[in-house]
């Protein structure tokens, strides 16, 4: 081999699911990482999986990894499809129920989870995926993409959690942080899950979570 090619490891992931702001947020450096991530799952042949839409940070990551050639899987309550609300989607319309079920859609046709900078509804299913594996409904690493420090109170809320014994220690690791796309993928590639005894037992969860998934999909149709 050339001594300026490097082999490039092959991933261990196929999707990831990117949770992001419906607003672009009144920085550019929000922007630029929207993008940059979407290079980085472009430049690794990895899929997106991601709330649908072409608003916000939502539409620009989507859009870039639509434009290089990656596949892109939109998955969107019916309720929010008029594009007034949500603009063009990009790729692949996945129509589902309602917000629970697409939580469970998302989570179920991804690898492993990136938080962009967002709102409430970034912080409520970043969150919930934290929760999930916690409980080891999934093991799948979550990775919070620390954008000039936008989530830095989020970390020193959870590490004052874990000081003052509403989190244990072990999981605080569950969350992997980088402040780049390119640092915070290496890092989720790396990642090793956390195992504890609640895992074992929260596992049916996970198997009810499948099912609720399908039957939603099946009512849906
Ligand atoms: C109802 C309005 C806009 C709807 N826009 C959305 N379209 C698709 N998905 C959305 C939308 N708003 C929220 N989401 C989901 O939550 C995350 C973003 O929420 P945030 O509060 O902006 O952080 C995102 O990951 C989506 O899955 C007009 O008000």
């Amino acid at each position: 081999m050339e001594d300026d090619k490097v082999a490039v490891k092959p991933s261990r992931f196929k999707r990831v699911c990117v949770f992001c702001g419906s607003s672009k947020g009144k920085r550019d450096c929000y922007r630029d990482a929207a993008l940059e991530l979407g290079q980085e799952l472009v430049s690794r042949g990895l899929d997106l999986v991601y709330g649908g839409g072409s608003v916000g940070l939502m539409g620009l990551v989507s859009q870039e990894v639509h434009r290089g050639g990656g596949h892109v899987i939109g998955v969107i309550p019916k309720t929010l499809m008029s594009k007034e609300l949500t603009g063009e989607t990009v790729g692949e319309v996945r129509p589902v129920a309602d917000m629970h079920q697409r939580k469970a859609e998302m989570a179920r046709n991804s690898d492993c989870f990136i938080a962009l900078p967002g709102g409430y509804g970034t912080l409520e299913e970043l969150l919930e995926v934290i929760t999930w594996a916690q409980l080891g409904i999934h093991d799948k690493p979550v990775g919070l993409l620390n954008v000039d420090g936008y989530y830095n109170y989020l970390l020193t809320f959870i590490d004052k959690a874990v000081d003052d014994g509403f989190i244990m220690p072990s999981q605080r690791s569950i969350i992997v942080s980088a402040p780049s796309a390119k640092e915070l993928v290496q890092k989720l590639e790396e990642y090793v899950p956390v195992h504890d005894g609640v895992a074992a037992k929260a596992k049916w969860e996970a198997e009810q979570m499948e099912l609720n998934a399908y039957l939603h999909t099946e009512i849906a149709r």
